[in-house]
């Protein structure tokens, strides 16, 4: 190769895109310009524990954003009634648009002021963005069409009244009224939220998570921090024994076993047969949540044993029972076991299973292995999600970063190394990218379940008592004990240690958590050490509404700041949709910028100005003759 181009091998490449001068300025001009723009809002959500039907409609109203601005915009031309129907128009365009037939309420003059309705919202929405991205945002197909709109100038001269005016009418004419309307609602719906990030625990609980992650699929953009509900789901399909039955154990508690048999297509019934055989006098579902259960502990048992790094012993508890007397001791203290019946297990070797135990797990096993939804579903998470994302200066992850009492990074030794802080999330990470492979050994499958449930796990930070919870009358043997970041989160020291472990800057940066509900009805607040931290499980799950006292948070950061919305529980969201109602959200501001941030303030401005400033090198080499011109 010649001297000259090996020097300048990147701008010949670059060339290669840009092979002129004229091309290099369309795209320096462009480039500049959106720095200049409004930073991209961001919305985030946490702990949606398969609460289909609210997430539903949250992603659906723009978690009441689709609301502030149609008022904002038509406060004055139409009355709240009208404005709460134009409202059920955009989040559910197909069933309105038939509930109005039905109705006999639409005409072509209905059509036209929808439309032009939508269109004012869209040309209000788009400011934020580059034309060049705004055709990428509308729906295949109406691009053309939505852009003539969009720019056309009515207002401003006869001729484009005209021009616009049989544009509209002739769609309305030719009945593409309804897809119009529909592609506009989607078309805003991507204006409204550039980014949502999901900080974890998609799974468990709710009804359908299944659900929930066929609609994040669809999403224009995305990303998930896993929590340890779906690292458990992920271990369960990594093949990891205990994870599957602890899945199995969380849906037969919640009665939600639709999910796994309709959803997943993975059977339950070896496990319902054994169950009904082991415990005759119990109802079928308490008597496969003991099979489960039981199966569950003697797996769990035995990774313990294989895994003493994992400091799980205390979790070792079917041989502390007394199969005579019916108490458990632990630490020193015996107490009465509830329901005390275990027909599987034999007290000399209380971690075996027995044959049929076995080849239930078998079954329920292969049936997760070849469940290819379920493994569609799974790569998802996979190719969206990681344990944490540094994202705009803001620090993400779902549950800790174990901390030691005087909070300090706490050291954790695995295979013989020692982790902290951002090196331990990173070896995680990578760590449950390889149980999905199936290429390596069993320790890190066995990993999958330390991180759904281990004490140091940054999923988890608590140590489980599920036994205590199922055997023990106690309460007192209930409580989990927890990391000491669960703390120290509160304290703005750490926070912004933490911060400055992921490179982040203290000044502007937050720690966006979710995982442990907040008790907002008793005053508790999501908002931690002075705003350094913000904790986003506000219970979307409907079992959690009562600790809690509301249906969930999305965090929203834009060009102002940021702010809070608080969706408030609402018993039967369809029926208050047929009436045009909606979850209610109330809005809080958290940090008021006093000026307008830009995309130049974002991580992805940092990347356009990388481009601009090779692109300018491109420009020089080509003005100053080192690179010759292409047409
Ligand atoms: O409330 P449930 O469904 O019985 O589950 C309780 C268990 O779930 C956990 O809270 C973990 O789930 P979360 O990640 O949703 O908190 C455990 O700490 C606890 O043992
Ligand atoms: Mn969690």
């Amino acid at each position: 190769m010649d001297k000259n181009r090996q020097k300048y091998k990147y701008l010949y490449l670059l060339s290669e895109k840009y092979p002129n001068r004229q091309s290099v300025v369309t795209e320096l001009i462009r480039l500049k310009a959106i720095l200049n723009l409004a930073r991209p809002t961001e919305h985030f959500m946490s702990d949606l524990h398969g609460e289909y039907e609210s997430f539903f409609h949250i992603l659906n109203n723009c978690s009441g954003v689709i609301k502030e601005k149609v008022d904002y915009l038509f406060e004055k031309d139409l009355t709240p009634a009208q404005r709460a129907e134009f409202c059920t128009l955009i989040y559910y365009p197909r069933e309105k648009i038939m509930d109005l037939k039905e109705k006999k309420a639409l005409s072509p003059s209905w059509y036209s002021k929808n439309l032009r309705l939508l269109l004012k919202l869209s040309r209000l929405m788009s400011y934020k963005y580059p034309q060049s991205e705004l055709k990428n945002l509308m729906p295949k197909g109406y691009e053309t069409i939505i852009l003539e709109l969009l720019t056309a100038r009515p207002n401003d001269d006869a001729f484009q009244e005209v021009y616009f005016n049989t544009i509209l009418n002739t769609l309305i004419n030719i009945n593409s009224g309804n897809e119009y309307i529909i592609a506009f609602t989607i078309f805003i719906k991507k204006l409204a939220v550039a980014h949502l990030h999901i900080v974890g625990d998609i799974f468990d609980r709710g009804q359908r998570p299944d659900s929930i992650i066929d609609m994040l699929r669809q999403h224009h953009s995305v990303d998930i921090q896993w929590g340890n509900h779906d690292i458990l789901w992920m271990g369960a399909m990594c093949g990891n024994e205990a994870c599957i039955a602890t899945v199995i154990r969380n849906s037969v508690s919640y009665n939600n076993t639709a999910v796994l048999e309709k959803g997943y297509a993975i059977s339950l019934r070896p496990l319902s047969s054994l169950a009904s055989k082991l415990y005759p006098d119990k109802n079928l579902n308490i008597a496969m949540k003991r099979t489960i259960s039981i199966i569950l502990f003697k797996v769990e048992g035995q990774l313990i044993k294989r895994n003493p790094d994992f400091n799980m012993e205390s979790r070792l508890l079917l041989d502390k029972i007394d199969y005579i007397s019916k108490y458990i001791k632990i630490n020193g203290k015996s107490y009465p076991v509830k329901s005390p019946s275990f027909p599987t297990i034999n007290p000399d070797n209380p971690y075996e299973l027995t044959e049929e135990e076995q080849s239930v797990l078998e079954e329920i096993k292969s049936s997760f292995h070849d469940s290819t939804r379920l493994r569609k579903h799974i790569d998802f998470l996979y190719q969206k999600g990681s344990v944490y994302k540094a994202y705009n200066n803001n620090l993400l992850y779902h549950g800790c970063i174990p901390l030691n009492e005087d909070g300090t990074f706490k050291r954790i030794k695995i295979n013989n190394q020692t982790y902290y802080g951002k090196n331990y999330l990173d070896f995680c990470d990578k760590t449950i990218r390889q149980a999905y492979l199936g290429l390596y050994d069993q320790k890190v499958i066995d990993l999958m379940y330390y991180f759904w449930c281990g004490r140091l796990s940054p999923f988890s930070g608590r140590e489980f008592k599920t036994f205590e919870r199922m055997y023990i009358e106690d309460k007192s043997t209930w409580i989990e004990p927890s990391d000491a970041y669960y703390h120290y989160c509160d304290d703005e020291n750490v926070c912004n240690m933490i911060l400055e472990e992921f490179s982040l800057k203290t000044k502007r940066g937050h720690i966006i958590n979710g995982h442990v509900p907040v008790k907002v009805k008793e005053g508790e607040s999501p908002v931690k050490a002075n705003g350094k931290t913000i904790i986003i499980d506000g219970g979307f799950c409907k079992a959690y509404h009562n600790k809690t006292g509301i249906a969930g948070y999305t965090l929203i950061s834009n060009s102002r700041g940021l702010r809070l919305l608080e969706h408030q529980t609402c018993s039967n969201i369809k029926e208050a949709l047929k009436a045009n109602q909606d979850i209610e959200s109330v809005s809080c501001t958290l940090e008021l910028q006093n000026y307008h941030s830009s995309t130049a303030d974002t991580d992805l401005g940092e990347e356009i100005q990388e481009q601009i400033n090779d692109i300018y090198h491109l420009m020089l080499a080509y003005q100053n003759g080192l690179i010759p011109e292409k047409a």
